[in-house]
């Protein structure tokens, strides 16, 4: 089967062209894809398939995305469905680009959290109309090194955005954050950050399905919203290990813009033996 690498702030991610829907891809095979010894190597994969090829009914909020040609198809490192992935969004609209699969530089990608605008930047970044962000009350982790308390938050995904004193690489992440079934009972993503001057906020995470990761798209936004003062706009520039995003908010939504590129292309066979 063909794939293709590629990452956002070295959120990094296998591609997978499906276009008719013909790979009916289980938990144990994304888990392999993304094996980084014995597989490829990601955090998550992105199946790349028609909309109406998708095979699942869209509704709710997901629905919009009925109108996308393109759906991103996001499954974790493990094998779980996410949905919304805030760079796999901006390297699957890369990769429809360079694959000409798509010809415009404004277009909308379907996701289980709906249709997300995309805009491929002249400087080679994109930027992702996030939709909206809704701040959902406090909630709590307990980390390797202790507890936190933070900001429930759903950009679709579901986070919980932790403001922390210290410099956020003396955070432990190395154990999966422990969670309460009430307040995440589909699980979360984790994000510590600090603002480090105005406007400016570092920040890591411990993604869901994954582990640690160098950086999570979603995560940065809700970060960014955790940091802002209820009902305000703002705009944050956000500096993750794997590199820097801008995100702004807006009445409610958010934009999200970063890098985005396609690093490999080849053949994989399937499944991947481990
Ligand atoms: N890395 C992504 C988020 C991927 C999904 C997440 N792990 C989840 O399960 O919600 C991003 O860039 O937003």
């Amino acid at each position: 089967m063909r794939f293709a690498k590629g990452h956002g702030t070295e959120n990094d991610f296998v591609i997978l062209p499906d276009p008719d829907g013909e790979w009916d891809l289980g938990a144990a095979e994304v888990a392999a894809l993304c094996d980084r010894r014995a597989g490829i190597g990601g955090d998550g994969v992105l199946r790349v398939v028609r909309t109406k090829a998708l095979g699942e009914p869209l509704e709710g909020a997901a629905a919009s995305a009925l109108r996308c040609e393109w759906f991103m198809d996001y499954r974790n490192a493990d094998g779980s469905i996410a949905e919304m992935c805030g760079n796999g969004v901006r390297v699957f609209a890369r990769y429809l680009r360079e694959s000409g699969l798509v010809g415009d530089t404004v277009f909308e990608v379907g996701t289980r959290a709906g249709a997300r605008r995309v805009t491929m930047e002249d400087d080679g970044e994109v930027t992702v109309d996030m939709g909206p962000v809704t701040l959902l009350g406090p909630g709590s982790a307990e980390l390797a090194d202790g507890p936190v308390r933070g900001v429930r938050v759903s950009v679709g995904n579901p986070h919980l955005a932790c403001r922390v004193a210290r410099p956020v690489a003396e955070v432990d992440l190395g154990r999966p954050p422990v969670l309460r079934a009430d307040e995440f009972p589909e699980g979360a993503n984790v994000e510590v950050f600090r603002e480090v001057a105005p406007g400016l906020l570092e920040m890591r995470v411990y993604e869901r399905g994954a582990a640690e990761t160098r950086s999570c798209g979603t995560g940065i936004v809700a970060a960014a919203a955790a940091a802002t003062p209820e009902g305000e706009d703002a705009e944050w520039t956000v500096r993750v290990p794997g590199g820097v995003c801008t995100v702004v908010l807006q009445e409610g939504e958010a934009r999200l813009r970063g890098p985005a590129v396609i690093v490999a292309e080849g053949d994989v066979r399937l499944p991947v033996a481990r």
